[in-house]
């Protein structure tokens, strides 16, 4: 175990601020109402991933979650894969983002590059999520029929979305910026009956057209009965298309309803990638994903009444169903569409000021962008509302962490968290009334029983071993769609420990139980939270003529960012230079998205494989990474070996720091 020495205290709540977190006055209350003596967080959690029925049944009581039908059981069976939760109960994910609000209160603020700050409260929302919901169902949509949306993050989105949940239909977005062949590998697999969509976006002071885009999802998605069209960036119809303004009138003065739904009832469908095949599309149920999100973003993220909740995220991301799962709680929530860095990287910390923000979250990558441009972003901007940063997508760097505690003083609570789309949530993460340590995550999550394992699964305390969940959780997948007989679930999450999730990430669980993630342990290309898988991103590059063969990877770099490194095989008398490198580039950002354009393109003889043809990412990623080939790779499963000797000459400190 290594005794390395503790890094630095850069936040401490005091009794005031642990006073005020929601965490304290449950804590309380289930020292008072369930066999617990919780005398700190620590406690919390053992008990937490412990007495599973006991902490859930705590949730659900304390935070009063409305449903139309108790459950029977919190957890009928404990088997993972296979975990059942809350059989009996009748409840719906639209019904608790609606109870009990005053209609007069505002609910959401929203901006983009094209729309100025507005706001909609309470009332607007539910007048204009019951419309859509009139206006869906008049397009005969019903409980468990499939509405995807290709549209921004905007206010429209997340009525749709209550709308949909609200009915019992099954929700699915991508960003504008997904290509079409990223679009249909994710939405054909699930058979949508109603596709959302928006005719194009604003980004970076630019206009992207997606009208063509949206006519060839048409052509593509043959079980499509009726597409949507929000004129977002023109005001011309689509032809063939319903418009937003006819689909929302249809339904205009309806009232807002909820069907019943037992709580393993799919509410959304959100998408991950790995090396081979379609991406998974991950199945979370009502219960789960209310439970889930009530215990996170109660206790957690400690969104509270006068709270102002940002999150700078696409549709296309697990965040912003996160973000839009805030209105579980008294909080209100501020979106922004666009690129934050446009026109300055001040953009978004403007909007945060204009809004009133008070918890403003991004991405690590964002952050340290910030500072590497030495930016001060209280700097001539009223920020005082502000009290808590938090990040995700990647580990944050002890450099960022620095820098926010210079600019934003030691006042501010800064929180890394990380989970990820397979459970819509945080594993490990933010603690309002624990210390905030230089570089590290505050704990895991009450509930997430998370644990670092060695191979032969022992468990590692001050050591880098697989993120393993020992315990089930209400939000996990509860299967992915056109899985029939779950081997595709088993083999992504439970392959390498029977019984016990794998999650795909380095992590080290301190001696104090604070957190550092080391990266992916797998092969997927993560950017900024939205994860590519590289089957993707090689049937791209694939598609170009010259490239025989290729290989990716997303090379950690010690800054706490990512390098995307292209590895191709050309045809002989062919080379990367400008023109073809363009061609690579453009083809990813139309086919994938624009975030997973590779940093690097070089030529290579032959990708490294195993016998069975395997490509060798992981291996090659921890040689980019400084590890000996001998280390990552047995020489006998591979059938070229001498491949990998390319990657550690290139990894030698004198390759990398010429390149
Ligand atoms: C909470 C998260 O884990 C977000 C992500 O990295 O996708």
């Amino acid at each position: 175990m290594s005794q390395l020495p503790q890094p630095a205290v850069l936040w401490e709540p005091d009794r005031e601020r642990r006073e005020r977190a929601t965490i304290t006055a449950f804590t309380r209350w289930v020292n008072e109402h369930r066999a617990v003596e919780a005398e700190d967080y620590d406690a919390l959690w053992r008990w937490s991933v412990t007495d599973l029925d006991g902490f859930w049944s705590a949730v659900w009581e304390y935070f009063g979650v409305p449903a139309d039908r108790d459950y029977d059981q919190v957890l009928a069976d404990h088997a993972m894969p296979g975990a059942t939760w809350f059989p009996g109960a009748q409840l719906n994910y639209a019904r608790a983002i609606f109870h009990d609000r005053d209609d007069d209160t505002v609910a959401i603020r929203h901006a983009s590059e094209l729309r100025v700050l507005g706001e909609w409260t309470w009332g607007e929302l539910k007048r204009r999520t019951a419309a859509i919901a009139a206006g869906l169902r008049q397009l005969g949509v019903g409980k468990g029929d499939r509405v995807v949306a290709y549209l921004p993050n905007l206010v429209e989105a997340v009525a749709a979305f209550y709308a949909c949940a609200a009915i019992g239909a099954v929700w699915s977005s991508c960003s504008p910026d997904f290509g079409v062949r990223a679009v249909t590998d994710r939405f054909a697999q699930i058979e949508p009956k109603v596709l959302l969509a928006v005719d194009g976006y604003r980004y970076g002071g630019k206009d992207f057209d997606r009208r063509d885009v949206v006519a060839q999802l048409r052509e593509q998605l043959p079980s499509l009965h009726h597409t949507v069209v929000l004129s977002y960036l023109q005001d011309e119809p689509v032809a063939g298309a319903l418009s937003w303004e006819e689909f929302e009138a249809a339904g205009e003065g309806a009232p807002l309803e909820f069907t019943p739904v037992e709580s393993d009832h799919p509410l959304w469908v959100l998408y991950s990638s790995g090396t081979t095949g379609l991406p998974k599309a991950i199945v979370h149920g009502h219960g789960g994903i209310v439970l889930e999100q009530v215990k996170n973003l109660n206790l957690h993220l400690d969104a509270q009444e006068s709270d102002r909740v940002f999150w700078f995220t696409t549709t296309g991301w697990m965040m912003w169903n996160f973000l839009v799962s805030v209105l579980l709680t008294k909080a209100s929530i501020v979106l922004y569409d666009g690129n934050p860095a446009h026109p300055d990287l001040g953009a978004l910390w403007d909007l945060a000021e204009r809004a009133g923000v008070t918890i403003f979250g991004t991405s690590a990558g964002f952050l340290a962008t910030c500072m590497k441009a030495d930016l001060h972003p209280m700097a001539g901007r009223d920020l005082s509302a502000l009290h808590a940063i938090g990040s995700t997508g990647s580990p944050l760097s002890p450099e960022a962490f620095d820098w926010c505690y210079r600019e934003f003083g030691h006042g501010l609570w800064l929180f890394s968290t990380s989970g990820g789309t397979d459970i819509c949530s945080c594993l490990v993460g933010g603690v309002p009334t624990l210390p905030v340590y230089e570089g590290e995550i505050q704990a895991r999550s009450l509930g997430m029983a998370v644990a670092s394992w060695d191979p032969e699964g022992n468990e590692l305390i001050g050591e880098v071993g697989e993120l393993v969940v020992t315990q089930p959780a209400p939000s996990m997948p509860l299967y992915f769609w056109g899985d029939t007989d779950g081997e595709r679930l088993r083999d992504s999450y439970f392959a390498m420990y029977p019984g016990v999730w794998r999650h795909g990430d380095w992590v080290k669980i301190t001696e104090r139980g604070t957190v550092v993630i080391y990266g992916r342990s797998d092969s997927t290309i993560n950017r900024g939270g939205v994860r590519m898988g590289t089957s993707e991103i090689y049937r791209s590059v694939l598609a170009i003529e010259e490239v025989t063969d290729a290989l990716v990877v997303d090379v950690p770099q010690s800054d706490g960012g990512s390098r995307i490194e292209l590895f191709v095989v050309l045809r002989e008398g062919a080379e990367v230079d400008d023109e073809l490198a363009r061609r690579i580039a453009r083809g990813i950002r139309q086919d994938c998205s624009p975030r997973h354009v590779p940093d690097g393109i070089r030529a290579i003889s032959e990708v490294p494989r195993t016998l069975s043809g395997k490509v060798l990412e992981v291996p090659v990623k921890r040689i980019l990474m400084g590890e000996s080939a001998d280390r990552v790779a047995s020489r006998d499963s591979l059938a070229n070996p001498h491949a990998l000797d390319y990657f550690t000459e290139l990894a030698a400190p004198s390759a990398s720091s010429a390149s």
